[in-house]
């Protein structure tokens, strides 16, 4: 289940539960004769029962739906006012279930911004009417909902984070994997033409990787790819990319990168990993093959095909090289020419 499909479930339950609960109080209030804090627990369902359509009609983008900050802030709103105008008893049994629910239904920070003002008024409301003891009493009890709660939607929201950081993140190397690659790279695509900007790949493969993990074992071929990985976020500018494939294989997406630009930076990646001295495994040579997207270029594919054959034409003139290729392969030349 995707996250937002998860919101919108625990949106739509957390709305349902609070609509059930406070038309209950609001049928108590009426038995009893309370019209007051009837017209108000109707005028709160009113509310959650708003806060569970927009739910649906928001569903496709229930991550980036602002309207629960308002949904939320009229009924926190409406609590306080009631507290203040009506003074009614027991006001601390509405104020607890709001404050979970406002962490339930908004992010953290705005969550807690809102319970922590409710809690203020509470605490302030109860001092005056009712004395020091009850109003510290109660206000620590509330505080500890509060702070429980929180604890728990930060854990929740850092182990959600570590686990989408898994699946986007080559685990020898730190880079992002490849299941990664095609999501940013179709979505670099639409940014070029949408704004009209040049982007440019690079696929660069270590020389004989087959021969060095025979040589130094799977652990040395492990420690060169992060050492290589740490170098090529050393060359490589902000807002460029870097992805591990397999065997020993890395992919750059350079937006912003024009014809002569990934030539400079692909033969300088190809000139610093030549002449560096790699601790596990001395000298090492890597082959790039690298182009630039064309107007005819909508899709992934169009760029990986060619950045392939940019690849095997660099490995077939032998190690330590880098070619170019343009959009009609019978154009295609050597990025030194
Ligand atoms: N995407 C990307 N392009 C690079 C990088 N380094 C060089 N280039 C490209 O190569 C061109 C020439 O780069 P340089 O020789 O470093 O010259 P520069 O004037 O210092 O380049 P700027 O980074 O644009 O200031 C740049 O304009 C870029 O298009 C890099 O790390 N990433």
């Amino acid at each position: 289940m995707t996250e937002t499909r998860l919101r919108t479930h625990t949106h739509l339950a957390g709305y349902t539960l609070a609509t059930l609960f406070i038309a209950s109080l609001a049928m108590q209030n009426l038995r009893y004769g309370f019209y007051d804090l009837f017209f108000l627990a109707a005028a709160m369902t009113l509310l959650t029962l708003g806060g569970a359509g927009y739910t649906l009609i928001s569903r496709r983008h229930q991550l980036s739906a602002r309207g629960h900050l308002f949904i939320l802030a009229a009924l926190n709103s409406s609590l306080v006012a009631a507290m203040f105008a009506l003074s009614p008893p027991g006001i601390s049994h509405w104020v607890m279930p709001l404050v979970v629910f406002n962490l339930l239904i908004l992010p953290l920070r705005q969550g807690l911004a809102l319970s922590l003002s409710l809690l203020v008024a509470l605490s302030v409301f109860l001092l005056a009417a009712e004395g020091a003891i009850e109003s510290v009493t109660i206000t620590a009890g509330v505080f500890a909902l509060i702070s429980v709660s929180a604890l728990y939607i930060w854990h929740y929201d850092h182990m959600a984070q570590s686990a989408e950081d898994l699946a986007i993140t080559d685990p020898v190397t730190g880079a992002h994997n490849a299941r990664f690659l095609d999501e940013t790279l179709q979505k670099e695509i639409s940014r070029a033409i949408a704004m009209g900007h040049c982007l440019s790949v690079i696929t660069l493969a270590v020389d004989y990787a087959d021969e060095m993990e025979d040589l130094h074992g799977k652990d040395g071929m492990q420690q060169l790819l992060k050492h290589l990985t740490q170098h090529l976020f050393g060359v490589i500018r902000a807002g460029d990319t870097l992805y591990t494939l397999e065997n020993g294989q890395f992919y750059l997406i350079l937006p912003f990168t024009p014809e002569e630009g990934v030539r400079v930076i692909a033969e300088r990646i190809r000139r610093t990993i030549a002449e560096e001295r790699w601790p596990e495994v001395g000298k090492v040579t890597v082959s790039l093959g690298c182009t630039t997207r064309a107007s005819a270029d909508k899709r992934t594919p169009d760029l990986h095909r060619r950045v392939r054959a940019a690849l095997h034409e660099a490995q077939k003139r032998g190690a330590d090289s880098a070619w170019y290729s343009k959009e009609d392969q019978s154009r295609a030349n050597a990025v030194e020419s």
